[in-house]
């Protein structure tokens, strides 16, 4: 992975997000910052998913705007969401992540043949580089997904579901090459669907919620994972909220 010139930075202006015209998210606004990897975490049908497609540009606000700095994206939609009995072998379908940097008329090279072979190898998925889409396990299919993803060398990185249907050994590979991009400046924004906690690497948490009359879901919290340790604080105070984003949606499920 390449470090850039152009982070991506995302900003949010009192957004509202209204998909087939239901009013499902209103009056959300914050920043995602390049070097962060925000957790989307709320119940099921709160627009989790919803403000993913608005952030990638699938779907226009109705209201609000949101406001991009720079930096291409990439988008791991959720694992259904792609038909796969395409006739193309797992190779050919990760090197479709190469068209954006390629454009449409450039060939692959020896330099992109070595890239994918890379991304197939920290995928574990070099020996079924020959292998049909549409053979694939689950867990097989989604890190095929995943190293199209990485292919694209994105600013700004958008998963939906990234850990699905993953074993242990892949969901540290997985965590390794986010941990990567993080490192070179890269935007990461997950949306980790049945969680209350999420996983160690993510440092801030954007928690959604319904709202209770049936309006259109809200945010409930939007900041750092761990609060800030006082450097002067003699006395700890009782705490009468939670103190942390994940720890009030933890509380509110
Ligand atoms: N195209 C659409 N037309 C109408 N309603 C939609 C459309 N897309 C999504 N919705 C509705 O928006 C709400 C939010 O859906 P979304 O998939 O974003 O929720 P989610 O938080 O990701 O849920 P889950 O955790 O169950 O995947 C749901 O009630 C869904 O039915």
């Amino acid at each position: 992975m390449s470090a850039r010139r152009l982070p991506a930075t995302v900003t949010l202006h009192d957004l509202a997000l209204a998909p087939g015209g239901r009013s499902v998210l209103a009056g959300l606004s914050g920043r995602f910052m390049p070097g962060s990897a925000t957790a989307v975490l709320g119940p099921n049908g709160v627009g989790k998913s919803t403000l993913l497609a608005a952030l990638a540009g699938r779907l226009a606000p109705a209201a609000g705007r949101i406001e991009r700095a720079a930096g291409r994206l990439a988008e791991l939609t959720q694992a259904d969401a792609v038909d796969r009995r395409f006739p193309i072998t797992l190779q050919g379908y990760v090197a479709t992540g190469l068209w954006p940097l390629l454009g449409a008329w450039r060939g692959i090279g020896v330099r992109e043949r070595q890239a994918i072979a890379q991304t197939l190898d920290r995928l574990d998925l070099g020996a079924l580089a020959g292998t049909p889409l549409i053979d694939l396990s689950a867990g097989q299919w989604q890190r095929a997904r995943l190293a199209r993803l990485w292919l694209q060398d994105a600013e700004l990185l958008l998963l939906d579901e990234p850990d699905t249907a993953l074993d242990r050994a892949s969901s540290e590979r997985l965590d390794a090459l986010l941990r990567e991009a993080l490192a070179v400046g890269r935007t990461v924004v997950a949306v980790l669907h049945g969680r209350h906690e999420p996983p160690a690497l993510y440092d801030e948490v954007l928690a959604l919620q319904p709202d209770p009359d049936g309006g259109p879901a809200r945010c409930r919290s939007w900041g750092p994972v761990h609060a800030p340790t006082p450097t002067t604080a003699p006395t700890p105070a009782p705490m009468p909220s939670p103190a942390t984003p994940a720890a009030a949606w933890a509380r509110a499920a």
